[in-house]
């Protein structure tokens, strides 16, 4: 089968071939429904009930080829759009928007230094050397930083400003962390989770240049608007699923408003009267994170019968 030629008249949508926002991609794409068969090897699916071709690419090009407009929608951290828009600053034609926050993948861009080092802030590291992955923002970052260095030299010694003490950004691929051990950087610019990369190489984050999560992405022209409208809502769909959990119980009628201050729903609970008079059933989404709480304050008001049901997918405001 041609592939190429078979994404004429499909919509093109890019997602991350390996590494941490991955699998979470991939449970996106299945809750939403969008169903594909991915050849050993290959980058490019075709969806089989949509309109729609998926696009396999690594996680920090697909706001370039988002951007440019040859992929319509894509999957990708807000720190791989933000360095791409460094690089190759938007025009009304090229760059990319952000449709949607999808809530995983969250993390830091940080500047960081030897914990037991002479350097404590940004500044001090102006005209010294840094090692990243992100050479666009950080090279954006430290001129900011460069800029009002000399404002302030200049402002100090009466003159319009000195010409400006340039850092030195050199570019890795990966393990950046070992750079200042190895004497080739005094701070790097690397992405933070956890922290506990940062803390085993000794190092500590001082400032903080993007936060980011995974994002959906579209160009400022896709080839079909509608199409991106009903990925968009039904990625949005399953995100509220993930986020709440459809909470069920009995309470008596007397107590209905004291319960609903505890469980007052996304708009309002829905309650049908039970056929034992004064009771009635509720039926309310509550937030996951939260529910456990809510049992123990429902229980305690006298509340019964409580079920708590996973939500498959769901269309909210
Ligand atoms: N701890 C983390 N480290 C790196 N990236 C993270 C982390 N947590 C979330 N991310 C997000 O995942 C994105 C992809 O990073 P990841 O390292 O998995 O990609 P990759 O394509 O495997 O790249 P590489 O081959 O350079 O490691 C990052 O741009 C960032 O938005
Ligand atoms: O705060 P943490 O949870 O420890 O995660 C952060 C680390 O993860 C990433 O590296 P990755 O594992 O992708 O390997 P790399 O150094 O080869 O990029 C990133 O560059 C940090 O080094």
């Amino acid at each position: 089968m041609d592939l190429v030629t078979n994404l004429e008249d499909r919509l093109l949508f890019a997602v991350p071939k390996k590494g941490r926002l991955q699998q979470a991609c991939l449970e996106l794409l299945a809750g939403s429904d969008i169903k594909f068969h991915r050849h050993n090897r290959l980058d490019i699916a075709l969806v089989m009930n949509l309109p729609l071709a998926l696009i396999f690419l690594p996680a920090a090009d697909i706001p370039m080829y988002v951007g440019e407009g040859r992929v319509d929608l894509g999957i990708t951290g807000r720190d791989t759009c933000e360095e791409h828009e460094a690089a190759e600053p938007p025009t009304e034609n090229t760059g990319v928007l952000e449709i949607l926050d999808l809530e995983f993948g969250a993390c830091k861009l940080q500047v960081q230094v030897p914990e037991k080092g002479d350097i404590h802030t940004p500044e001090e590291l102006v005209g010294k050397n840094i090692v990243s992955s992100f050479t666009k923002l950080s090279e954006k970052y430290f001129r900011d930083l460069e800029l009002k260095a000399s404002q302030q030299d200049g402002q100090a010694n009466g003159e319009g400003g000195n010409r400006p003490l340039r850092t030195h950004i050199k570019h890795a691929g990966g393990s950046v962390e070992a750079a200042c051990a190895l004497g080739v950087a005094d701070g790097i610019v690397d992405l933070v989770e956890s922290g506990e990369t940062m803390r085993a190489a000794g190092l500590k984050a001082i400032a903080t240049v993007v936060e980011s999560t995974a994002i959906l992405i579209s160009s400022k022209h896709p080839s079909d608007p509608k199409l991106v409208n009903i990925i968009t809502n039904r990625i949005k769909g399953v995100i509220t699923a993930q986020k709440y959990v459809l909470c069920t119980y009995n309470v008596e009628r007397k107590n209905l408003a004291a319960a609903s201050k505890i469980t007052p729903g996304k708009r309002a609970p829905t309650v049908q009267n039970l056929e034992e008079e004064g009771w009635v059933a509720v039926s309310v989404m509550v937030a996951r994170s939260k529910i456990a709480g809510v049992m123990d304050e429902l229980t305690e008001m006298g509340a019964t019968d409580i079920l708590v049901t996973k939500l498959e997918n769901s269309r909210t405001t």
